[in-house]
């Protein structure tokens, strides 16, 4: 079982935020008590997803965690032959995701196979894709390599698959930003997170989670080759998008 979410509770001196071995053992309380619409997003990219997968082909969880994603693709999709790639850097995630989806595997035998694998997005190559996920992933890649990545991504798309991206955002004029950006801060304040905690992990996130506007993300979708770009959800600064080839 994850355990309550406390790692910024105490002050703490200053230091990038990584998905360590800390993270791993509170990440699932961690995540839905900071992003608003986290479980509806989890189980529509399923419900997505179904629509999309073709058989024999593969879905890609990219930036796995612990397999969220990845179990919603389970419970949802019934293509046949299809098989699930959730892929990680982080070798404490890779480790407890491994151990939640073989839990899973030994209580219900028809679920889809996958394949855990440890390694970095921006290098593993990817084939016949009909869905790839990425589920607050692309955030925490260095802008530079964003285009690049989604570019090859598309290009690992089967005809008639479909990429789902989901992103925090960030608004382009002052005001509304302000107004969203505290309306999460209130959203993590009613899940019990203290000024403390919010601030300390703000401190941790600033340099290695880089958020960009929905007008960014939708031209750097069609720079890469997408010619459909739709949000299908958003609840306050976070939102999630179809895009097509
Ligand atoms: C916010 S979490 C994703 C949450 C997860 N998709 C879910 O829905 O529960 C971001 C994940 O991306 C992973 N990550 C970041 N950069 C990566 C990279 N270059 N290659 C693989 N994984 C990466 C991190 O280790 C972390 O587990
Ligand atoms: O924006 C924030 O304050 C967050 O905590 C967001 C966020 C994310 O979007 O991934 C950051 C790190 C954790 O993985 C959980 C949530």
């Amino acid at each position: 079982m994850s355990e309550a979410d406390r790692l910024f509770a105490s002050p703490q001196p200053p230091a990038d935020f990584t998905f360590n071995e800390d993270v791993v053992r509170v990440f699932p309380d961690m995540i839905k008590r900071s992003v608003p619409g986290y479980p509806t997003i989890v189980e529509n990219l399923g419900v997505i997803a179904a629509r999309f997968a073709q058989p024999n082909s593969r879905l890609y969880d990219l930036g796995c965690s612990l397999g969220a994603v990845t179990q919603a693709l389970r419970r949802h999709v019934r293509a046949e032959g299809t098989r699930v790639v959730a892929i990680d850097n982080s070798t404490a995630m890779v480790t407890r995701c491994r151990e939640y989806l073989s839990a899973q595997d030994s209580m219900h035998e028809e679920l889809l196979p996958v394949e855990v694998v440890e390694g970095d997005i921006l290098e593993v190559p990817l084939a016949s894709a009909s869905v790839i996920a990425l589920n607050f992933t692309l955030q925490f890649i260095a802008p530079e390599q964003r285009l690049g990545l989604l570019s090859r991504l598309r290009n690992s798309l089967l005809p008639g698959g479909a990429l789902l991206l989901s992103e925090k955002i960030r608004f382009p004029d002052a005001q509304t930003q302000a107004l969203l950006n505290g309306l999460h801060l209130d959203f993590k304040r009613a899940n019990g997170y203290s000024e403390l905690e919010i601030a300390q992990k703000r401190t941790a996130l600033e340099n290695v989670m880089l958020t960009d506007t929905l007008a960014e993300h939708r031209a750097r979708l069609q720079a890469a080759g997408f010619t459909t770009v739709e949000p299908w959800f958003q609840c306050l600064n976070f939102t999630s998008l179809i895009a097509l080839p």
